[in-house]
């Protein structure tokens, strides 16, 4: 009996837990008698009893609130630099301090803040190995094959095609509305409920604007980014089979919502010794999330190939060369520069050409791996974002009518009948520019992103905080190696010593003077929702001008406002989206009443 107690007792299995266990244990204890290191920095109250809050540590807080909003809290509770409990009560830093993120994030140390494991692990099941998921000198080569891409010529070409689509389905959104006549029992146009039918009236049409949103990036994203039709909205309103990929997609999307403790722990881990199978453990939402990447991968692939023939097509024909002579042959970028007619100037194309030009090392080429990871990235940072940017801008503007008709005066006076603009004119509409950074402000899709440490670092702070022992203040953090820091993008948005008394609200007319603190800060745009350096989102001149022009176009056509009595509440995935309070069952959603204008 004893031996069998030994035995089972000796197992791995139960082992381990205990192990983690006697860890966070001797974690609290050290923090309980303020030894550890971070003994002078302030820490939050516990929100969960003992035990849970030795495995769990604040995580639970974060998860049971609405995203951003306990960030938010703590931060203007604690100060901008704190330290919370993360998984086993392993430290996390927080900061908060303009100062010590461009130290992080800035070219001279990003390198050395990689994204924790945990963290990759997570966006490496959902994107493969694309430049999101790159560290270090692969990140480095990936993202300077890529960038060219996304420079300002590129994007300059590419806004008649965010036109083209973001007028499509204006239109036929105009239309659906002029249609409707009554409210009905049944959803009678796609991206309708039941229950936004019985809503509808004459002229007065109820949907889930996101939806429409998401098809339509999609498929900004196909063309801007491959040259290729994902007939997403085609597929939408029934008139045509799109690609598996916006199916695939919305699977995986609704896989990443209300990812609770048990999956954070699952992914924490797996990165530890000796624990990778953890990661195959054969859960529903693995190989849900499994079979859809695999969706991904082939469309990736099959466009890839297309593209690739296309191009080589194309040179052939230039030099007047067959299919055999110019087999196995690279090309220079001035003879890919020849050859932009009929494979187009997409993002794709760009990085091909980047990538198959002889001028370039062999050594720094993107292997065809790492091709399909960055088209499978650019998909999902591609389009999930932008549709959620601009569904939350058409939420705020849907309870401040006078400001939504202000933008629509600016954009009637300056489209003077035309239904698109080129880059520098959308660019030059003042309204449009101000609303367009203030939702990017006041609602970041990406709320937090998390950094580790590979060596011993000491981060300077922008100002002293007072320690939490009373013993005067400090200026700077001292950190170890592993260290886990988290960089509250949302809070820093809405950091009222940066943006004043009004951060939490919605006002365009800041970005008129914007306040010194802000700009001393020094992020790009003076936000930090596309963070900065090296690591910072290589698509957000895209990511704006294809936001300006589908706010543009819809408030060309349409008036949007909310529906009485229903509360819309932000819910946390890769992204922050919205769903409506009472109706939890139908999802992901962002119903609102469209009118004709
Ligand atoms: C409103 C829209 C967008 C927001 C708020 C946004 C935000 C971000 C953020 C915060 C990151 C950094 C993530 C981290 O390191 O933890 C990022 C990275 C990235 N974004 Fe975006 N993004 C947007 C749109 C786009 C678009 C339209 C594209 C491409 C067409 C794109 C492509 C990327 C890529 C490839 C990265 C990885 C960059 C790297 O690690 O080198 N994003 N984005």
């Amino acid at each position: 009996m004893l031996l069998l107690a030994l035995g089972v007792l000796a197992s791995p299995l139960l082992l381990l837990p205990l192990a983690f266990v006697l860890a966070a244990v001797y974690r609290r204890v050290l923090a309980a008698l303020r030894l550890d290191t971070y003994a002078h920095l302030p820490q939050p109250r516990h929100a969960d009893a003992w035990l849970r809050s030795l495995v769990f540590g604040d995580l639970g807080a974060v998860q049971r609130a609405p995203p951003a909003e306990q960030h938010l809290a703590w931060g203007r509770e604690l100060g901008d630099v704190f330290v919370y409990r993360s998984m086993f009560y392993t430290p996390r830093l927080w900061l908060g301090d303009a100062g010590a993120l461009n130290h992080i994030l800035g070219a001279a140390h990003s390198y050395e803040y990689p994204k924790p494991g945990d963290v990759r692990r997570f966006l490496k099941n959902l994107l493969g190995e694309g430049v999101l998921v790159a560290e270090g000198d692969v990140h480095r080569r990936q993202r300077r094959i890529i960038q060219p891409a996304f420079n300002l010529s590129s994007i300059r070409d590419l806004t008649p095609v965010f036109f083209k689509h973001a007028n499509r389905t204006s239109a036929i959104l105009a239309r659906l509305t002029a249609e409707t006549s009554e409210a009905k029992d049944a959803p009678f146009v796609p991206g309708q409920s039941a229950l936004s039918a019985q809503k509808c009236g004459k002229g007065s049409l109820v949907l889930d604007v996101s939806a429409w949103l998401s098809k339509t990036t999609l498929d900004i994203i196909g063309e801007a980014g491959f040259g290729f039709d994902f007939k997403a909205i085609d597929e939408f309103e029934g008139i045509a089979k799109g690609d598996d990929v916006a199916a695939a997609f919305n699977t995986m999307m609704s896989a990443t919502v209300d990812i609770g403790l048990v999956q954070i722990l699952q992914f924490y881990l797996q990165t530890l010794p000796g624990m990778a199978w953890v990661r195959d453990l054969p859960t529903q939402r693995q190989r849900l999330m499994r079979a859809t990447y695999a969706v991904l991968e082939r469309s990736s692939q099959r466009i890839i190939a297309e593209k690739r023939e296309a191009i080589a097509a194309e040179l052939r024909e230039a030099a007047g060369e067959s299919e055999k002579q110019a087999s196995g042959k690279t090309f220079t970028k001035g003879a890919f520069e020849d050859a932009r007619s009929s494979s187009g100037r997409d993002l794709l194309h760009l990085m091909l050409r980047s990538n198959m030009a002889s001028d370039i090392k062999d050594s720094e080429r993107l292997s065809d791996a790492e091709l399909l990871g960055q088209l499978t990235t650019l998909i999902l940072a591609g389009h999930e974002t932008t549709q959620t940017q601009l569904s939350w801008c058409l939420w705020v503007l849907s309870s401040r009518p006078a400001m939504q008709q202000r933008l629509r005066d600016e954009l009637v006076e300056h489209f003077a009948g035309r239904d698109e603009l080129d880059f520098d004119a959308l660019n030059n509409l003042e309204y449009l520019d101000f609303v367009t950074k203030e939702i990017m402000r006041y609602i970041s899709p990406v709320v937090a992103t998390r950094r580790t440490l590979v060596k011993d670092d000491v981060v300077p702070l922008s100002k002293p905080y007072p320690r939490s022992d009373g013993k005067g203040s400090f200026s700077y953090v001292e950190l170890k190696k592993g260290q886990d820091v988290f960089i509250p993008i949302q809070y820093m948005n809405r950091s009222k010593e940066l943006w004043g008394p009004t951060a939490d609200e919605f006002d365009p007319e800041r970005w008129r003077n914007v306040p010194e603190q802000a700009k001393a800060a020094g992020f790009p745009l003076h936000l930090l929702t596309f963070i900065e350096g090296p690591r910072g989102c290589v698509g957000n001149r895209f990511a704006i001008t294809e936001f300006k022009a589908l706010l543009a176009s819809l408030l060309l056509k349409l008036r949007f406002e909310h529906i009485e009595g229903w509360e819309v509440e932000q819910k946390q995935g890769v992204v922050v989206r919205g769903r409506i309070k009472g109706q939890e069952e139908l999802g992901m959603q962002m119903p609102l009443r469209l009118t004709c204008v």
